[in-house]
Formats: structure tokens, sequence, C-alpha cells
């Protein structure tokens, strides 16, 4: 059995959540001779909260859900869980129940921003004595308190996104931008990339202020939450501009879901500011390096700007129809990641 020590060195040793949560569980398996423990993720889109397992212990064996299968896999509604339920309903920290079997079941939900955003589920056949409560007590508190660092520096601290760096780790990480083959790119679901930028924000900021600037951009990224699913990506690229990585949809449907975005911008009364609106370029991310792919959406989106902003473009199309050339960027002269 490992030493308490390096556990924790494996824990605060990880820079992504998924195998942090797996040296946690591991850890408390082993140090806190629990019988069966679950890292739940709890996902909150609009008004409703589900959850899904992204790692557990079961019958001594580990198991664990990649990111990219975690977005297919089925979740529960949050009422499903009506200890997670009472955690939230009342604040707790921590709730002990009984099972059906009359086993012990130990709720550590983890709260981010007022928000609980994953919870560890732990059983065991008998009451978790004293010492098993102060080594898991111990090991979930190192967790939360390195979880909170890790999102830290993860997100934009004005808008709560994730931010630049996150998605050149994410996005440039191998076998995400693959330059696999060419699919049919009108009816085979596949990943897009979309930019986005506020029009004419430098009159935001200059009629009204920074302040209203800024709400113009925390309220924007509150309707770019709102409109897309848990399994997509929304970053704050910087200014305001934003990146969305839309998981498997077709052609048709990314565009829907795009223009839906666009419309719920222009429909909404921004406070003092009134009408705003935002210019989108987007292209699937089934052909080209990371790099060539993004300069793809930012041709797109400054097309969009320069016709008349307010509107969703489509790279690939521009091309097809001729209204954009084809680029003759060297990859060299952009430095993106
Ligand atoms: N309030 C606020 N403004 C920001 C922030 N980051 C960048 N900006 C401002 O965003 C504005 C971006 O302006 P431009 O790049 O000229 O573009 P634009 O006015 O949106 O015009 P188009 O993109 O051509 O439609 C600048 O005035 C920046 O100062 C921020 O965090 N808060």
């Amino acid at each position: 059995m490992k030493p308490l020590l390096q556990h924790l060195v494996e824990i605060t040793g990880h820079r992504d959540h998924a195998r942090l949560e797996i040296s946690v569980i591991s850890a408390l398996h082993q140090l806190g001779g629990v019988k069966e423990i679950r890292a739940l993720e709890v996902v909150s889109i609009g008004e409703e909260t589900h959850i899904r397992p992204k790692a557990w212990i079961q019958d001594g064996k580990l198991h664990s859900i990649e990111e990219s299968q975690h977005a297919d896999l089925p979740r529960l509604p949050l009422a499903a869980y009506p200890a997670l339920v009472k955690c939230i309903e009342q604040r707790l920290s921590t709730l002990e129940t009984q099972g059906e079997a009359g086993e012990t079941e130990l709720w550590l939900p983890v709260w981010l921003h007022e928000k609980v955003v994953a919870c560890l589920e732990i059983r065991n056949d008998k009451a978790l004595s004293q010492d098993m409560l102060n080594v898991i007590h111990g090991i979930f508190h190192v967790y939360r308190n390195y979880q909170s660092l890790l999102d830290y520096s993860e997100r934009d601290a004005l808008t709560g996104l994730f931010n630049r760096k996150t998605f050149d780790a994410e996005f440039a990480r191998p076998g995400h931008a693959s330059g696999a083959a060419e699919a049919d790119p009108t009816d085979v679901p596949q990943h897009w990339l979309a930019v986005v930028d506020i029009d004419h924000f430098k009159q935001v900021n200059d009629r009204f202020g920074h302040l209203y600037g800024d709400e113009v951009l925390i309220l924007m990224a509150n309707l770019l939450r709102s409109s897309f699913r848990a399994q997509d990506r929304i970053f704050r690229f910087g200014g305001e501009e934003f990146v969305i990585l839309l998981r498997s949809a077709t052609l048709e449907t990314a565009r829907q879901i795009f223009n839906r975005f666009r419309a719920s911008v222009e429909a909404h009364a921004f406070p003092q500011v009134g009408r705003v609106t935002v210019s989108l370029g987007f292209v699937s991310t089934q052909r080209g390096t990371a790099v060539e792919i993004l300069g793809h959406a930012d041709q797109a989106l400054y097309y969009a700007k320069e016709h008349g902003r307010n509107q969703v473009c489509h790279y690939d199309e521009l091309i097809t129809s001729g209204q954009l050339a084809t680029p003759t960027v060297a990859v060299d002269d952009v430095e993106l990641f």
C-alpha cells in the first residue's frame, strides 16, 4: 500500500481533472479502506442539472471515462440522487446516509463558485470508523483545494469561461485536430470550431464605459453557456472574442445551433447598452492542423464582419462559392499556439 504522502504527491501532480479524480478515488479506496467509490460530475445547463460518473472503483477495479466518451454517456437527472439534492438544498459539505441494502453511504459535494460541480459518493458495508472518516475528509480537502486552484488557472477571471491557455492545451493536443481523411460535410456528425466576436464592441466601451463593456462580456458568457450543450466547450479567447468547440453535429445542425445563438444575442436586452450583435465564423475540425482550423474560422469571421456583421459564415461554403480566396497565409507566420 502506498503511504499517504505519496498519494498526496500524485494527487497534486496532475494538471487535468480526469487524472486528478482517478488519483483521489484510488487514494481514498486504499487509505480509507472503503468498498466502493465514485467521482460524479454535476453538469448544469440552463435550469437542468444532470449527474455523470467520471471514475469509480467497484469490486476493487478502477473504471474511468475518457472525456471524449464522456459526452455520449447516459446521464441521470439530479433528482435520481436525493442525497445530493439534500446537500445542495441545505448547502452541506458532507452527508452520511443508509443505502437500500443497509450499507453506509457518504456524500462529499465539491462546491465551486457557490455551485456543486462534482461529488464523491462512497459506499461501505459497515459504518465508517472515525479513523476512516478522518482520512477520507483529509484527502477530500486536499482534492477540493487543488481542484479550485486548477479551475482558477484554467478559467478567465471576468466571465468564468475557459481561457485561451486551456484552449491551447486541449485543442493543440495530439488527436484533437487530427488531419483525418475528408468526411462528407453535409450529413456526417463531426466537430466544429467557431470564433465569435462582438460587433462594434469598442463603441460599447466608448459610449457607456468599460464597466458596462465588462457587463456585456459577462452576459455574453451566460448566453453562450445556455446556448450550447454540456459536451461543447466554450472559451474566452481574449477581449471580445470567444471560441466554441461544438461536438458531434452535422453541418446543418451546427449552422442552426450557431444561428440560434446569434439570434438569442440579437434578441437580448443588455442593461443600459440595449442591442448587441455578434458575428461568427465556423469550420469543421476534421481537416487541417489546429493552427489552420483556427485560421479558417477566423477568415470566415472576418468575412462576416466585412459583409454586414450579425451573421454566421461557414468557411468551406465561402471557399466553394468563391467568396473567399484559398488562404495564402503561411502557417509559420501565424503565432497561435
Ligand atoms: N470592457 C472591456 N473591453 C474590452 C476588454 N477586452 C477588450 N476590450 C475592448 O474591446 C474593443 C475591441 O474593439 P475592436 O477590436 O476595435 O473591434 P470592434 O469595435 O468590436 O469592431 P468589430 O470587431 O470590427 O465589429 C476594444 O475597445 C478593447 O478595448 C475587456 O475585458 N473589457
